[in-house]
């Protein structure tokens, strides 16, 4: 175990290059088909183990209780699953918007349990780290299985994808969208036919909640509407954020450049591996 302190974990963000909806199961959650594209951007969280069970946020987030948030929620739940007695003090340096459908939570969630795994030497494996994950929401396998990935089911079926490591610029609006309230809104389609990877990486794909999104909430169509004048602009998950693809850093930043003031913007490098695996990587390179 190395306890260098200052270790930055990085929690990266995620978009939805496309995101279809295949079905609805009987216990109310949708099958989809999705491309996770991982940014290299996001949080970063750091770690100090403590001998007690205690878990401590340094950082609350506002509108969040600490029990509420998901660091803790994925530092109680490693402590359950493994009856370690263990807490840790931990720094939430949080960066990316909130609710924006780019998986912020889902991430500082899947880096609080790979982190802590490794601190606490609790010694489970990635995979069974992300099926743990899966109970804190659909989003946290990817992060921690940590490839851009082909996914399906509720997006725990992963199959990594080697995609170009383009620049996105990713921009969301000034308004909340629910989850929840997209995926039980009655206009939703939820009959998008399957189609295979492969179909994907040929012709692309669509995010079947875009539309209703946009209608619902005409900020996220005038974000859609300003970005399509720059590229083929999409949503992620079910918003806000919606982003663009450059082929160059600087052709992203020059647009960014003159967005709107009253969204938020960000350019990141796409990748294929998260910082998070780099992380990791380094650490058992430097011989933990
Ligand atoms: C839209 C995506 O971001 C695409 O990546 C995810 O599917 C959503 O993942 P998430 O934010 O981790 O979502 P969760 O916290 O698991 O679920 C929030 C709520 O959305 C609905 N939900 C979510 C995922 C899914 N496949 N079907 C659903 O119906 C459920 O009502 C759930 O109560
Ligand atoms: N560490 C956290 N970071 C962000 N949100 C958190 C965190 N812990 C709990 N939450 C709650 O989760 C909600 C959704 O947060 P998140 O930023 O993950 O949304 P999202 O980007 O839409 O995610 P997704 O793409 O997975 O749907 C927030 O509005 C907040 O109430």
């Amino acid at each position: 175990m190395i306890e260098r302190s200052g270790l930055r974990w990085p929690a990266p963000v995620k978009l939805n290059l496309c995101l279809h909806i295949t079905g609805r199961r009987a216990d109310g959650y949708h099958n989809l088909q999705t491309l996770f594209q991982l940014l290299r951007y996001g949080d970063f969280l750091s770690f100090r183990p403590l001998e007690d069970a205690r878990v401590f946020l340094r950082n609350p987030l506002p509108g969040v209780d600490d029990e509420q948030n998901l660091v803790v929620r994925a530092a109680r739940l490693l402590q359950s699953a493994t009856g370690c007695q263990k807490g840790a003090i931990i720094d939430l340096d949080k960066r990316v918007p909130m609710g924006g459908g780019i998986g912020g939570g889902s991430s500082d969630a899947a880096t609080t349990l790979v982190a802590l795994n490794h601190y606490w030497q609790t010694g489970l494996s990635l995979s069974h780290l992300a099926e743990l994950g899966l109970q804190l929401g659909a989003d946290v396998p990817v992060f921690i299985e940590g490839k851009t990935a082909w996914a399906e089911g509720v997006g725990e079926r992963l199959q990594p994808v080697q995609m170009p490591e383009i620049w996105y610029l990713v921009v969301t609006p000034n308004c909340h969208v629910s989850t929840a309230e997209i995926f039980s809104h009655k206009d939703l389609t939820r009959d998008s036919a399957d189609i295979t990877v492969a179909a994907f990486l040929e012709q692309g794909g669509r995010n079947d909640c875009q539309d209703l999104v946009a209608r619902l909430h005409p900020e996220v169509r005038q974000v859609i509407d300003w970005l399509n004048q720059f590229g083929a602009a999409q949503m992620t998950g079910t918003g806000a954020s919606v982003y663009c693809a450059f082929a160059s850093a600087e052709a992203a930043q020059s647009v960014l450049c003159v967005m709107p003031k009253q969204w938020q913007g960000f350019v990141a490098q796409a990748v294929n591996t998260s910082p998070l695996h780099d992380l990791l990587q380094q650490i058992d390179d430097t011989g933990a």
